[in-house]
């Protein structure tokens, strides 16, 4: 199995939505597919990769160094001794003459290579992305289904309450019963009425919300939103405190009992080290929300579960952020926690295969060859040019 070519295209994902850090007007998606000689069922095995929301198409990045290290490289350097490729031996040679540590956004470039790889990897053994997984590093086991909730809750011009409730209440009505919203660019007095209006919608049970700061607050600002929320016995407080200061989350975390939620912007096993060794999370009900699309893709996110591991960690603890079907094949055939999704907002690199409703929000997986991207039109738009050349 040879890689003949890789082609990548920079795809918008921008829309007038804000979260407390930042707003999406800009915001970008790279779009790769690598192309194989390998013919199966009468198709061309071509991967596709991309990388999820929050980070900009890391375009220079993969054409400078990424691609050109893959292309120029012997096959032999990338095959298993199946001669099938095999997605670690290609890490390797993506990341010759990367030094370690500063992960900036190379593990944006890399993630997205890597879902492809991992796609064409499937499709060669004509099996689905989850079944791969599971043979190979679970035993055998995919769970049945996915746990999944919906996403969303932004800041958006001229969104009042009942827009809020409305939005929230559709969530509802497509199958999710756990919804997310977004926290912490209004004062806290505004951000309490926005959760109480979702919770109205949600019957006024706090463990079907979540909140998500996107990292915005002080230690002080977090502690007071901890105080001013604990009462609502909420699903999980995301990212309240900036994502690389860990003994701000070990203190916050010694004054909020209940679920933090954080690691969406952590980008390599040894960040992830860092955030278990340091930021004072409990395995008894925390969550982490590491995205292998960011980070170095799924061969990076293989090493991050065996940190967990190691430090007495259950990957059902783990919510990978994005949205995006690599991380729902990885849920299903690894046994996480579940998955994000975004029914309204990042269309069409988050969301399901067409005609897979969620139900309890719960998903079940297609049987389709791959991460199932053929399988939901409006993405396959996109990336269907890729395949053609
Ligand atoms: O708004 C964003 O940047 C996305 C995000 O945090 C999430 O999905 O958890
Ligand atoms: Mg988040």
């Amino acid at each position: 199995m040879k890689i003949t070519a890789i082609r990548d295209v920079v795809a918008p994902i921008k829309s007038q939505i804000a979260n407390a850090y930042i707003d999406f007007s800009l915001m970008t998606a790279s779009v790769v597919a690598i192309e194989t000689d390998l013919v199966r069922d009468g198709r061309r095995v071509v991967g596709f990769g991309f990388n999820s929301n929050g980070r900009y198409a890391p375009q220079g990045l993969l054409r400078e160094r990424f691609i050109p290290r893959v292309l120029e490289a012997a096959p032999d350097a990338y095959q298993g001794e199946d001669g099938f490729i095999d997605p670690e031996k290609a890490w390797g040679l993506m990341m010759k003459n990367e030094k370690p540590g500063g992960h900036g956004e190379r593990s944006v470039a890399v993630g997205v290579l890597d879902m492809a790889l991992w796609d064409a990897l499937a499709k060669a053994h004509g099996v689905p992305l989850w079944r791969l997984l599971a043979e190979r590093y679970n035993g055998g086991r995919a769970d049945e289904t996915a746990w999944v909730y919906a996403a969303g809750g932004y800041y958006y011009p001229g969104k009042g309450l009942d827009d809020l409730k409305d939005e929230m209440r559709s969530y509802l009505d497509r199958g999710y019963s756990t919804v997310k919203m977004k926290v912490g660019l209004v004062p806290l007095e505004e951000d309490l009425a926005r959760i109480e209006a979702a919770l109205h919608v949600l019957g006024g049970d706090g463990a079907k919300l979540c909140v998500d700061v996107n990292g915005r607050f002080t230690l002080e600002e977090a502690i007071r939103f901890g105080h001013a929320i604990a009462p609502y016995g909420l699903r999980w407080y995301e990212e309240p405190l900036d994502p690389l200061d860990y003994l701000e989350h070990a203190a916050l975390a010694t004054l909020y009992a209940p679920t933090l939620a954080t690691g969406e912007n952590l980008f390599s096993h040894q960040d992830a080290r860092n955030l278990i060794r340091h930021g004072g999370l409990r395995p008894d009900r925390d969550i982490l929300q590491f995205d292998p699309a960011l980070s170095y893709g799924l061969v990076e996110y293989l090493r991050t579960l065996d940190v967990l591991a190691a430090h007495g960690w259950s990957r059902r603890r783990c919510v990978p952020h994005g949205g995006h079907q690599f991380a729902l094949n990885i849920a299903v055939g690894l046994g996480l926690g579940g998955n994000e999704s975004y029914p309204d907002v990042f269309a069409p690199f988050g969301g399901f295969a067409d005609g897979t409703p969620v139900s309890d929000s719960r998903i079940a997986m297609p049987d389709v060859p791959g991460i199932g991207f053929e399988a939901k039109s409006a993405l396959w738009a996109v990336m269907r040019p890729l395949a053609e050349g």
